[in-house]
């Protein structure tokens, strides 16, 4: 029995980043179905039928391009855009075969008058300006138990740091706290180096990065470069300056090639997105 010990350990450690990441998988749908009661507002006033198949259609197939590209079982994605959209159609009190898509009861099918994706690229900025701005979404993300938050976060910087971790890139943070601060989702983590990983901790930090979600997700996806972030002030040190600033250089040299493809793709994606909803909320409020 003890001779398993280390294994049923291991075990019980990666189911709990399981449960960790389909709590994210929830906090995410939740998020989606908040979006789904604000487009089924929209509808009526732009002239939209209820049940658009083409839309549905596109939604699969976007799917389905991104699954392969993260070596994700295209059954597995159709599988959850089936659910997710089910789900939305529920929720409109659309009904929804699951087969082709077929609305029945009341819903119009009028797929003919749908825009192609050309012609719903200009509409993007419209439409991003829908989404709650990330001060918005903070509530939400607080509904995810800190430790939930703690254990996506470690999981994350183990993989995206996995090669500094092993050439010892990070040595310098044993024994130091450094916090990261995502100024508009309110929430803070103090990062220590225990054992050989990075540990969220409760105490104090002796030196904080502090951000905007988004420029911290350009930072993470590489789309913005360290010395520019911190040049304009987007990204704030304060506290030990030397902990800080070895920190910073150590970002700036972060092996990219070395975090696997499917991370950094979505990495990429997200920091993407992230930027076109601020730039189209900036323009709104312009
Ligand atoms: O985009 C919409 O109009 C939605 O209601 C969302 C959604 C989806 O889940 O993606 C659901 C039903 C529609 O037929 C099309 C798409």
């Amino acid at each position: 029995m003890s001779r398993h010990l280390p294994e049923r350990f291991a075990l019980a450690r990666a189911r709990a980043v399981i449960d960790g990441i389909d709590d994210g998988l929830l906090v995410l749908l939740a998020a989606r179905r908040r979006l789904v009661r604000t487009v089924a507002r929209l509808k009526p006033a732009a002239g939209v039928p209820p049940r658009d198949l083409g839309r549905e259609q596109r939604v699969r197939e976007r799917a389905r391009a991104f699954a392969a590209r993260l070596d994700l079982p295209p059954s597995t994605a159709q599988g959850l855009l089936d659910l997710a959209i089910g789900d939305a159609c529920r929720q409109q009190g659309l009904v929804f075969d699951q087969g082709q898509g077929a609305a029945t009861g009341n819903a119009l099918i009028i797929d003919s008058i749908m825009p192609t994706p050309s012609l719903l690229s200009p509409m993007t900025p419209q439409l991003l300006r829908l989404l709650p701005p990330p001060r918005r979404i903070a509530p939400l993300l607080r509904v995810m138990p800190l430790r939930w938050q703690r254990r996506l976060l470690e999981t994350g910087m183990a993989r995206v740091l996995a090669a500094p971790l092993l050439e010892g890139e990070l040595d310098f943070m044993h024994g130091r706290r450094l916090a990261i601060e995502v100024t508009d989702l309110r929430l803070r983590w103090v990062l220590e180096l225990q054992q050989g990983r990075l540990r969220v901790t409760d105490a104090e930090p002796e030196a904080s990065v502090r951000g905007s979600v988004t420029d911290l997700l350009l930072l993470a996806g590489r789309l913005e470069d360290a010395d520019t972030l911190f040049f304009q002030r987007r990204l704030v040190l304060t506290g030990d300056t030397e902990l800080g600033l070895t920190a910073r250089n150590m970002l700036e040299r972060l092996p990219w090639e070395s975090v696997p493809l499917g991370l950094r793709i979505a990495l990429n994606r997200g920091a993407r997105f992230a930027r076109a909803a601020r730039t189209a909320h900036r323009r709104e409020n312009s």
